[in-house]
């Protein structure tokens, strides 16, 4: 069973002084899966993912990485490849020269080392030979991408990778992890954004104040048995008032704080009970244009999960 995990880890202290970052955590990250990190500002992420890559050591734990225990040494594990705190790039360097100076870095022929292809798979084939220095934030954390896409890891650790895209940057890199994934990469990736987390993880790790609050599957925290806030959106909003106001289990949420919008209409509910009013509305001749939850699931159990930590419940 341990054979499939890309990252095995039990027990990891990490102290920095009085500071403890990693708090007795645990984290198992399955061969070609995108594992998501989220918790609120410092609560171990960047850490974490440093020790994936070597950058650090654990004060105490056990660490296994691609089946290999981690040694005391800080080196990057055969094998994983990734950056934290953003991709270190040579600015008066153009994206070309970036990758070639880090194949020859790593002993590779650089006419030989992929680099075409490493650039059209992040989209920057464009762009190849003007110079980092020039590049947005979004285009450098492409970059960073590519220069570890060159190295064909088998575990990839990424840092908000999304920090700086544009949504189609944003889809473009999806669709890459996303095929990485499939071809058997494993993906550790950290995010502040729970709709990137949810659009392209099956798992997910919250952490906060270095301890892990919750791990596995994200359908395990959609299913969670929790009220939810939906925006309903129909062809009759007065009447979706009234039927949602009959409707047992159905409690409709004034002043959001949102955006007013007439045709909106915000309730607070369980599942079931969702199901029974969309039932009402439509017998009613109510059409219902739209329906989704006002926080995704992940936010809303993040929210409350990181909330009742720090209350120290
Ligand atoms: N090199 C360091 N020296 C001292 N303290 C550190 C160091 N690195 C991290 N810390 C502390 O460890 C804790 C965890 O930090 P970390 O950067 O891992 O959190 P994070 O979840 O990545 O936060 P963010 O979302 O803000 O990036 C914080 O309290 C931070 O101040």
């Amino acid at each position: 069973m341990d054979a499939l995990l890309a990252v095995r880890a039990r027990g990891i202290n990490k102290c920095f002084g009085d500071v403890v970052a990693l708090d007795n955590v645990d984290l198992d990250v399955t061969q070609g899966q995108i594992h998501g990190l989220v918790g609120p500002n410092g609560a171990g992420k960047t850490t974490l993912l440093g020790l994936l890559l070597g950058l650090a050591v654990a004060d105490s734990g056990r660490l296994e990485i691609l089946g290999t225990p981690v040694e005391r040494a800080l080196a990057v594990p055969d094998g994983v490849a990734g950056f934290v705190d953003g991709p270190g790039l040579y600015p008066s360097l153009t994206a070309r020269q970036n990758l070639a100076a880090l194949a020859q870095l790593r002993g590779h022929d650089a006419r030989t080392a992929g680099i075409d292809e490493v650039l059209d798979q992040v989209g920057l084939t464009d762009v190849a030979d003007d110079k980092a220095r020039g590049f947005s934030l979004g285009m450098r954390q492409r970059l960073g991408l590519a220069a570890a896409l060159l190295t064909k890891p088998r575990l990839l650790v990424l840092d908000e990778p999304s920090n700086g895209l544009d949504p189609s940057g944003k889809r473009h890199v999806h669709r890459v992890l996303t095929r990485l994934a499939a071809d058997g990469t494993s993906v550790v990736v950290s995010s502040h954004r729970m709709d990137d987390l949810e659009a392209l993880c099956s798992e997910v790790t919250i952490l906060a104040t270095g301890r892990v609050v919750f791990s596995g599957p994200l359908n395990k925290l959609a299913s969670e048995n929790r009220e939810l806030d939906y925006r309903v959106r129909t062809s009759d909003p007065l009447a979706a008032r009234r039927l949602a106001n009959d409707t047992d289990g159905i409690r409709v949420v004034e002043g959001t704080g949102m955006r007013q919008d007439a045709e909106v209409l915000v309730v607070r509910a369980l599942v079931p009970a969702l199901d029974e009013l969309v039932a009402y509305l439509v017998r009613s001749g109510v059409a219902v244009r739209e329906l989704a939850p006002v926080v995704s699931p992940l936010e809303a159990a993040f929210l409350a999960l990181t909330e009742r930590q720090e209350d120290g419940k």
